[in-house]
C-alpha cells in the first residue's frame, strides 16, 4: 500500500492509474498536479484524486510513488521541477508512449537520482482524453512495458511492476530502443496514417459529401485520428528516427501497390491482401486469447 501517490497529468492515463490503484486498495492518498486547475478540480470531483497540489515541492513531499502521465515533451520540465525536492524513498515512473527521449530527459533532469526513475508504458488507451475519460478497468488484461535502466534497483522495478499488476496489467520488459522501434511500427505509424488520411479528405472542396458517405470501415481506420494532437505531436517528434524508418517502408509498400493498380495486376494485389488478411486474423485471435487469459 502506497501512503502518498502523486500524479503529474491527471488525464486518461494518470486518472485511470489512480482509479485502478485505489480500487485495488493500494493507495492511501492520491495527489494530482497539472497545468489546468479546472481539470484537476474536475478530477477531484470525480473521485480520481484526493487533493490538488499547486507546486511540485509540496506535491512530492512524503510521496512514495510519483507517476508522470503528461505529453512526453513535458517529462523533462516536470522531472526538473521535482528533482530538488525528491526524497530518497520516492520511486518515480512514467507512462509515456516513447522511451529513449523520456530516459534522456530523465537523465538530464535527475542526474544521480536517475536510480529512482523506472520508465514504463501502459499499452492501453483510447482516443478520448482528460479526467472524464479515465476508467478504473482500462489496464485489465493489458500489457505494461517496463524499460528498466542499468542504474535501477531490482526491488524498485518490482514495486512499479506490482503497482501495474494491481491495476490488472501484465508486465513485459524491453530496452528503450527496442520499445521505440516496436511502437513506431504498430502504434505511431498507424496514428500518422489516420491523421494524414482524415486531414487529406477534410481539405478537399467536397469534404462534406465525402464524410457523409463514409462508412464503418472509415470509422475503424480513423478512430485514432480523434486522439489528442498535442500528445501525438510530441510522440511523432520524440520517436523521429524509428518513425521515419517506418514511414519510408510504408511509402515503398504504397508505391508497390500503386504500380500494381496502374498495371491492373489483380493477382499481385490479391496476394498482398490475402497475406494481410491472414496476419490480421492471426493477430486478433492471439491478442484476444492472451487478454482473456490475463483478465
Ligand atoms: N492516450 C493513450 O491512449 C495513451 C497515452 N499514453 C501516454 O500517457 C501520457 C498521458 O496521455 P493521456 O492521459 O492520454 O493524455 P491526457 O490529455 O488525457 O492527459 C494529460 C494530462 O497532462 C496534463 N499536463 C500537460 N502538461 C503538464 C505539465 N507540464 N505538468 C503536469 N500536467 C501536465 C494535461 O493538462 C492533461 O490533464 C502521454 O505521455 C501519452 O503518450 C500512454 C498510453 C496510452
Ligand atoms: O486509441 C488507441 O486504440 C490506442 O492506440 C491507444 C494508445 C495510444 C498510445 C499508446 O502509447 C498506447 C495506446
Amino acid at each position: 500500500m502506497f501512503k502518498k501517490v502523486v500524479i503529474f497529468g491527471v488525464g486518461l492515463i494518470g486518472g485511470s492509474f489512480a482509479l485502478a490503484l485505489r480500487r485495488a486498495g493500494q493507495a492511501a492518498h492520491i495527489v494530482g498536479v497539472g497545468r489546468s486547475l479546472q481539470s484537476l478540480e474536475r478530477a477531484r470531483e470525480l473521485g480520481i484524486i484526493d487533493a490538488v497540489a499547486t507546486d511540485a515541492a509540496s506535491a512530492v513531499q512524503g510521496a512514495d510513488l510519483i507517476l508522470v502521465a503528461a505529453p512526453v515533451a513535458q517529462t523533462g520540465p516536470i522531472l526538473a521541477s521535482i528533482a530538488p525536492h525528491l526524497e530518497p524513498q520516492a520511486i518515480v515512473t512514467d507512462a509515456g508512449s516513447t522511451k529513449s527521449d523520456v530516459v534522456a530527459a530523465a537523465r538530464m533532469a535527475l542526474g544521480d537520482r536517475i536510480v529512482q526513475f523506472i520508465p514504463a508504458h501502459p499499452i492501453a488507451g483510447r482516443e478520448k482524453h482528460g479526467p472524464e475519460a479515465a476508467l478504473a478497468e482500462l489496464y485489465e488484461g493489458k500489457k505494461v512495458v517496463i524499460t528498466a535502466l542499468p542504474e535501477n534497483d531490482a526491488a524498485d522495478v518490482e514495486i512499479v511492476a506490482a503497482a501495474w499488476r494491481a491495476c490488472g496489467a501484465v508486465i513485459h520488459r524491453l530496452s528503450p530502443q527496442e520499445h521505440d522501434a516496436v511502437f513506431a511500427s504498430v502504434s505511431h505509424l498507424p496514428h500518422v496514417l489516420a491523421f494524414a488520411l482524415v486531414d487529406d479528405i477534410a481539405a478537399k472542396p467536397h469534404a462534406a459529401t465525402l464524410f457523409q458517405y463514409a462508412a464503418s470501415g472509415f470509422r475503424d481506420f480513423t478512430r485514432i485520428a480523434a486522439s489528442s494532437p498535442e500528445m501525438w505531436r510530441d510522440i511523432t517528434l520524440a520517436n523521429r528516427d524509428a518513425l521515419l524508418t517506418e514511414v519510408d517502408a510504408y511509402l515503398l509498400q504504397l508505391q508497390n501497390i500503386r504500380a500494381m493498380i496502374a498495371a491492373g495486376d489483380g493477382p499481385g494485389i490479391e496476394k498482398i491482401y490475402a497475406s494481410a488478411q491472414h496476419a490480421r486474423q492471426q493477430w486478433a485471435a492471439a491478442i484476444e486469447a492472451a487478454e482473456r487469459k490475463a483478465s
